[in-house]
């Protein structure tokens, strides 16, 4: 038996007449990475929004750490997501604060710590991501890699149980990608973390994953260990992993029938 983290249990979700999800369940192991892939659009950040709780299913339930979080009350809610700690593609550093007083924000918002346990930690974190000496530096003078770097100190600073993820290589070269797969993958071991990573990088993703969930067209269309999806002889599985454009997975966004009406 898997010991799960997150179970997503026959969760439905619509915008508007857009359904994003019908009726998937998924488990995400604990302490483990698992990465969440799938064509763009399919509704990937939305499902980390709805584990987060900052959207809620129209139907189904997601237990985090055995909680179903779209019934717990606010203040439960406010102690769950202490232990998330989110890598948003919005998460940007707090531009006019340095590197060290971006990692401390988290800590003076919701700790009563006092200065020098947050210098301490600050210091320890940074270490980690191998920019100690990076903080006293403000965000401008930092290279994107860096920036991304950071930002993990930052997501981690509260000893998190869960990291989420969202899209971590966007816009980093090669050796910067690299880096970042180390590190997820060191915080994640070191600390017993569970990580959740969404990403378009097929490559990147099976490198570092454990457990793999492909999402296309408001289904799971495979969720196992990344040997497993490799090997995988689905041709929908396929296509995604060598990025054919044409296959079971359609590529066009689904026009409302209304606009089809409207052309003939
Ligand atoms: N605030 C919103 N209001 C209405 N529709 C939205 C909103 N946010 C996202 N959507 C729609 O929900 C669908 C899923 O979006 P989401 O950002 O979760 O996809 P994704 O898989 O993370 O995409 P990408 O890989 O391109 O970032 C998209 O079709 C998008 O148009």
């Amino acid at each position: 038996m898997v010991d799960a983290y997150i179970n997503v249990q026959n969760l439905s979700f619509s915008r508007g007449e857009h359904v994003i999800y019908k009726d998937i369940s998924l488990t995400i192991p604990r302490g483990k990475i698992t990465a969440i892939m799938g064509p763009s659009g399919t509704g990937k950040t939305t499902l980390l929004r709805l584990i987060a709780a900052q959207l809620a299913p129209d139907q189904g339930s997601i237990l985090v750490d055995g909680q179903n979080v779209h019934a717990l009350s606010r203040s439960d809610l406010y102690k769950l997501r202490e232990k998330m700690g989110m890598l948003f593609q919005s998460g940007a550093l707090f531009s006019d604060m340095t590197v060290e007083e971006n990692v401390a924000f988290p800590m003076e918002e919701h700790t009563k710590l006092d200065r020098d346990e947050i210098h301490r930690i600050v210091s320890e974190k940074l270490h980690s991501v191998g920019l100690r000496g990076a903080a006293q530096l403000m965000p401008s003078e930092l290279s994107g890699g860096m920036a991304r770097r950071v930002a993990l100190a930052r997501a981690v600073a509260l000893d998190p149980d869960l990291v989420m993820y969202d899209e971590p290589f966007t816009g980093q070269d090669p050796i910067s990608k690299g880096v970042l797969v180390k590190l997820i993958r060191q915080l994640n071991d070191a600390a017993k973390i569970t990580s959740v990573l969404v990403s378009h990088d097929v490559e990147e993703s099976l490198s570092i994953a454990d457990h793999v969930c492909i999402l296309a067209g408001g289904r799971v269309i495979a969720e196992g260990s990344a040997e497993a999806i490799r090997a995988s002889e689905d041709p929908q599985v396929k296509q995604f992993l060598n990025g054919e454009p044409d296959g079971p997975v359609p590529f066009h966004y689904p026009e409302a029938e209304s606009s089809d009406k409207a052309a003939l």
